[in-house]
């Protein structure tokens, strides 16, 4: 069930009512008991390889590219972004309708901004290296990602843009799930920095996201689904981070 305008009230935005619609509309967002990278069980799943017509590709396009305005004029002092990074695989088609979408918006501030993205598997033919798109020799790197749980991924984004040269800035993702860090007492339930908290203490990058786990649950109340809700807001009783 498609959220409605008559839901203005709501404490979620448009511009996020209509991101969520979307997901839900092309099961991007889903619930029911999915396995984690980090092995946890998690009441939903947000699959960004879902948004594949051109309808998703702009709508998520115009969702990124309105976080990234809000979080750069509400970080003034950061070093305005003259590349953004999409982490391969699905932070590829990420990053380049986000580029399209901030160009559409504002073409003197984005037009001549780069995009570019690593390979998982090196290339030892043809041009060669590790990395497709505008070089990151001295660049200041807007990272955007789908979704952050325990921090992995976004790690060795930080490496290989370090490794390249570049210097990221900024962090911005789809689906901030809120979570603790994982440990070996996973479900203590007491609270443990996140993933995006402890990438902002250990290597000063401020970060932004669409939405986080709290929207997914002003969502499913907003739609009447009392038995996702109780399940989503279970687990973040058992995750959630102390930041
Ligand atoms: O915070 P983490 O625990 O690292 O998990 C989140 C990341 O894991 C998945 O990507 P994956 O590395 O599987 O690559 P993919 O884009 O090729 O699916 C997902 O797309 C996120 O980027
Ligand atoms: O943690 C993950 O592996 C993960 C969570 C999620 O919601 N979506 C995804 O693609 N990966």
């Amino acid at each position: 069930m498609a959220l409605s305008d008559t839901d203005a009230g709501s404490p979620v935005p448009a511009f996020k009512r209509n991101f969520l619609n979307s997901c839900l509309s092309a099961n991007v967002l889903t619930f029911g008991t999915y396995t984690l990278k980090s092995g946890r069980k998690s009441p939903y799943f947000f699959n960004a390889g879902s948004f594949h017509s051109g309808d998703l590709l702009s709508a998520i396009g115009t969702a990124y590219a309105h976080t990234i305005i809000n979080f750069l004029s509400s970080n003034s002092e950061l070093p305005r972004p003259n590349t953004i990074f999409g982490p391969a695989y699905k932070g590829i088609p990420l990053a380049c309708c986000t580029l399209l979408e901030l160009q559409r918006i504002d073409p003197v501030q984005w037009g001549k901004v780069e995009y570019s993205f690593n390979r998982k598997e090196k290339k030892d033919h043809g041009e060669g290296g590790g990395l497709v798109g505008g070089s990151l020799q001295g660049a200041n790197v807007l990272v955007v990602d789908d979704v952050i749980t325990a921090g992995t991924a976004m790690r060795e984004t930080i490496e290989i843009v370090k490794r390249e040269g570049g210097k990221v800035v900024g962090f911005v993702v789809a689906v901030d799930r809120m979570e603790k860090m994982p440990s070996t007492t996973d479900d203590d339930g007491v609270p443990r920095p996140s993933a995006m908290g402890q990438i902002r203490k250990e290597y000063g990058v401020p970060t932004a996201s669409i939405v986080t786990l709290d929207d997914l649950i002003e969502l499913l109340r907003m739609k009447g689904d009392e038995t996702d809700m109780e399940r989503l807001k279970d687990y973040r009783r058992r995750y959630i981070a102390s930041d």
